[in-house]
């Protein structure tokens, strides 16, 4: 295989603010970036949050907002990258897994 798969791609965190717009939305959380643009539009809690955070880390604000499993395993499928100083990074519904008591 050659080549980095699009989620181990490694971004800057100026390339990942390119991407701050309704059509082209990129967001930070823990380390890992999405593009969330195809999921804009379908947000519980809107679209005008998203836009705000658009290429930044959202981590903080997505985490105060207890978001539920299920919106953590939403954002698997919309990995594009890691940030570039991380080899790789946790999705959240791996770290609730870690935190969770064995
Ligand atoms: C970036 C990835 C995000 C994803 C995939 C996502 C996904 C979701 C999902 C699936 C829900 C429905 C409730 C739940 O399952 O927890 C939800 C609700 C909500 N989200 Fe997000 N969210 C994201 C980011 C954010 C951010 C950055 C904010 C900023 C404050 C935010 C604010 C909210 C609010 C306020 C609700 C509650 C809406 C309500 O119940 O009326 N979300 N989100």
């Amino acid at each position: 295989m050659s080549g980095r798969s699009a989620s181990t791609k490694r971004l800057t965190p100026e390339e990942v603010r390119r991407h701050a717009s309704a059509k082209d939305l990129f967001v930070i959380v823990h380390d890992c970036v999405y593009d969330i643009t195809n999921f804009v539009e379908e947000h519980p809690g809107g679209t005008d949050v998203l836009l705000e955070f658009g290429g930044q880390d959202a981590t903080e604000a997505f985490e105060e907002v207890d978001h539920s499993a299920d919106a953590r395993e939403l954002l698997k499928g919309l990995q594009v990258g890691v940030l570039h100083s991380h080899v790789r990074c946790y999705a959240p519904f791996e770290i609730v897994a870690r935190l969770a008591p064995h």
